[in-house]
């Protein structure tokens, strides 16, 4: 388990990581979900204890990153954004040297690293020097030395970066080899990525965590996202009179079809859905309705709403800050 409260991060006047605490539970894959300069991979140093934090604390097995440096990071495989690769070392001998510093006991060394080159696929490789290796063996090299010991925990920074798409299935289906013994975080400022294979989304922006939790719970999170689209042959004013009467709403835009028919969507003040108080509202002033549908926000829209810094990111903070102190 891994506990992470309060963390802050400056880079000179530059605040990176603001003020950030979650739990990771054990046996499940995290995904750490941003756009470029959210604080993804300065959070991730910093809970491998590859750097300092400004203020806060990690816990990595009640383990204090920073205290107990040993015992924590002996329960974490890390790949960083940029693999820390030997490029004139061959694949073996990297590994075998990346065991050592791992303090692998001797006996289990190589029996190890025959695993995991097998999980990452690197047999073919074994001899190669890692500088004439593409960047998908160069990835994998780098996953290798994060799985080796088979730590409990592991953390990878964009472990898909730059990988074409056959190279991104392969790591994908490694990963979730992975996840049915480890606990797996990964970082990507791609949904689609996130999506595919992560039980749990973080969204962090701007250094602040916006949202936490499954990919279905954060669809239906922001509930206030969706809205209801209706269709009449009234006109724009027809309707505007007759949407006037339903206090739950709090915005509506219009739009005049070629058909003569006028649309509108509707947003209702605290998200709850509106379409039986519409259809009876409508029915009551004696105009059909000719469509009546809720829009759910898709994940991409709330991704898009959640870090651009706007009214819903600042919502989405509080009712994650108001989660946390429930807890
Ligand atoms: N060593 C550094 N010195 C100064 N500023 C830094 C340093 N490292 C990162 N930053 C800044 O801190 C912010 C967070 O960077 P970070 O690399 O953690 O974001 P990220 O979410 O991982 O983004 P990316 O996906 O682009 O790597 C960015 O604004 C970045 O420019």
């Amino acid at each position: 388990m891994i506990e992470v409260k309060n963390l802050t991060k400056c880079y000179g006047k530059h605040l990176a990581v603001d003020n950030l605490s979650f739990t990771v539970q054990e046996g499940q894959i995290y995904g750490f979900l941003g756009p470029n300069g959210a604080g993804k991979s300065t959070t991730m140093n910093i809970m491998t204890g590859y750097l300092g934090a400004t203020k806060g604390e990690v816990l990595i097995n009640g383990h204090d990153i920073l205290k107990e440096p040993e015992e924590a990071k002996s329960c974490i495989g890390y790949l960083p954004e940029q693999p820390p690769l030997y490029m004139e070392m061959t694949v073996l001998e990297y590994l075998t040297f990346a065991a050592e510093l791992k303090k692998i006991p001797k006996a289990e060394r190589e029996s190890q690293i025959l695993r995991v080159m097998r999980l990452t696929k690197l047999d073919p490789v074994k001899e190669r020097l890692i500088h004439n290796l593409s960047k998908g063996y160069k990835q994998r090299v780098g996953l290798a030395q994060a799985i080796l010991g088979f730590p409990e925990i592991i953390i990878l920074d964009e472990p898909t970066v730059g990988l074409d798409p056959k190279q991104i299935i392969e790591i994908r289906e490694l990963i979730r080899t992975l996840a049915k013994k480890h606990t797996v975080i990964l970082s990507s400022h791609i949904l689609a990525e996130i999506r595919e294979v992560c039980d749990h989304i973080m969204i962090i922006a701007g250094g602040h965590l916006v949202a936490s939790d499954t990919p279905e719970n954060l669809e239906n999170l922001m509930s206030g996202t969706g809205h209801v689209a209706l269709e009449t042959k009234a006109s724009k004013e027809q309707m505007e009179v007759v949407l006037k009467s339903v206090p739950e709403i709090s915005s509506v835009k219009y739009e005049e079809t070629d058909e003569h028919t006028t649309l509108a969507y509707i947003e209702s003040k605290d998200g709850t859905d509106l379409r039986e108080k519409l259809f009876y509202t409508f029915a009551d002033a004696r105009i059909p309705l000719l469509t009546l549908r809720l829009n759910k926000s898709s994940l991409e829209d709330i991704f898009l709403e959640l870090t651009q810094g706007g009214k819903k990111q600042k919502e989405a903070e509080k009712k994650l800050a108001g989660k946390e102190e429930q807890k």
